[in-house]
């Protein structure tokens, strides 16, 4: 087929997935027994070599990248310093003995089950691709040119900055994110104190500098595939923009993060080997974002992540809170903090403003490529 009727034909495919308003769990249900087109990864996505192949048996996590599980209520200077290493070498770690109450996050995971699980009228009537929305429920597509679409649905809930307009989503669904989000906000300032602490900065500085008060909530259901492995991507591969995003997610698995061998420096496009990680009970996963990568002058690493679908049977669910900057006015400026700027170690970034920032991304994509254009030039 010409291309140009081959992308007529993916682009009113698109348009008829949508129009369904009823997500990958509406094709699961509908008793689809073959992935269709567009959920098929096109070969410039394909992993380079070296990446194990997406349905591949778990790779055992090797012991050069094991995330590392963090009690946070040790004393603080242990905190801290476990904190400063693991943001440095993988970027991720688990963080357990938090005060998050379990029944919080078993309640939020439900919920977000629940939600997903709801009958068609019900779930269809949040169905939106508006980004800026307060509750949009959708598939976000991967790509639009050409359009791919991950085995995933999210239900997205803007918490802040300002007060959350949660008044649709069904009343239990929106008590218990409620109750989660608030919970969580709690536990962000204590790792923003310690992240900030263990930049040697001051357990005050980048509250301070970012004012982490923007929380978007993106509760994630990836249905079941009956061929796990003609699905390339739950997610594809990204780094997360914000300050940091935290993850609590049930048992089934999925998720896997790049490795980058030589563990140092920038990865090369074919240099990394993805490595599950295993959910651990109780613990909610954190991870460094782009903007915490500027901040902390590359002191912090934002590591690239994705999710593949593993399961023929059951749907697994995550809900990841990005914590966000509040600050987003027009003369508002992100960079390296000056105090971690030194004539040994010069600004690896330009200051920009976070639409700067969002442009980039939607420009590049949600990947280290996008970061490129902030650098600091070398000429
Ligand atoms: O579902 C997951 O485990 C990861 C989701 C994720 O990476 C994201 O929402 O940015
Ligand atoms: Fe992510």
């Amino acid at each position: 087929m010409a291309a140009a009727a081959h992308d007529y034909e993916a682009a009113a495919e698109l348009a008829r997935f949508h129009g369904t308003r009823a997500g990958v769990r509406g094709l699961v249900e509908s008793g689809v027994t073959a992935v269709p087109p567009l959920f098929s990864t096109p070969t410039t996505m394909t992993p380079a070599a070296p990446l194990a192949p997406p349905a591949a048996p778990a790779t055992p996590p090797s012991s050069a990248f094991t995330i590392p599980v963090i009690d946070t209520s040790l004393p603080r200077p242990d905190a801290v310093a476990l904190v400063r290493a693991a943001a440095r070498s993988h970027g991720f770690f688990h963080a357990t003995n938090h005060r998050v109450p379990a029944g919080a996050v078993a309640a939020a995971l439900a919920a977000a089950r629940s939600f997903h699980e709801q009958p068609l009228a019900a779930r269809s009537a949040f169905y939106s691709l508006d980004p800026v929305g307060p509750v949009a429920y959708s598939t976000i597509p991967v790509t639009q040119q050409p359009p791919v679409l991950p085995w995933r649905d999210s239900l997205r809930v803007r918490f802040g900055p300002g007060n959350p307009e949660l008044g649709d989503l069904p009343p239990s669904c929106r008590d218990a994110l409620r109750v989660y989000q608030r919970a969580l906000a709690g536990f962000g300032e204590e790792m923003a104190g310690l992240l900030s602490e263990a930049l040697g900065v001051g357990a005050a500085r980048l509250e301070e500098e970012l004012r982490v008060r923007g929380w978007l909530m993106a509760c994630h259901y990836y249905p079941p595939c009956l061929k796990p492995g003609s699905v390339m991507v739950g997610s594809r591969e990204h780094t997360d923009p914000g300050v940091f995003t935290v993850l609590a997610q049930d048992g089934v698995g999925g998720l896997q993060v790049r490795y980058d061998r030589d563990h140092d420096g920038d990865v090369d496009d074919n240099g990394g080997v993805w490595v599950d990680v295993v959910p651990v009970p109780g613990a909610l996963l954190v991870n460094i974002g782009d903007l915490l990568k500027v901040v902390s002058n590359d002191e912090y690493k934002s590591v690239e992540h994705r999710v593949v679908i593993r399961s023929k049977q059951d749907a697994r669910v995550s809900i990841a809170l990005f914590f966000n900057p509040a600050k987003r006015g027009h003369s508002d400026r992100f960079g390296p903090l000056p105090e971690l700027a030194t004539a040994e170690r010069p600004a690896e970034y330009r200051n920009f403003t976070f639409f700067e920032f969002m442009s980039s991304r939607r420009k590049f994509g949600h990947s280290r490529s996008s970061m490129q254009c902030l650098k600091v030039s070398l000429n």
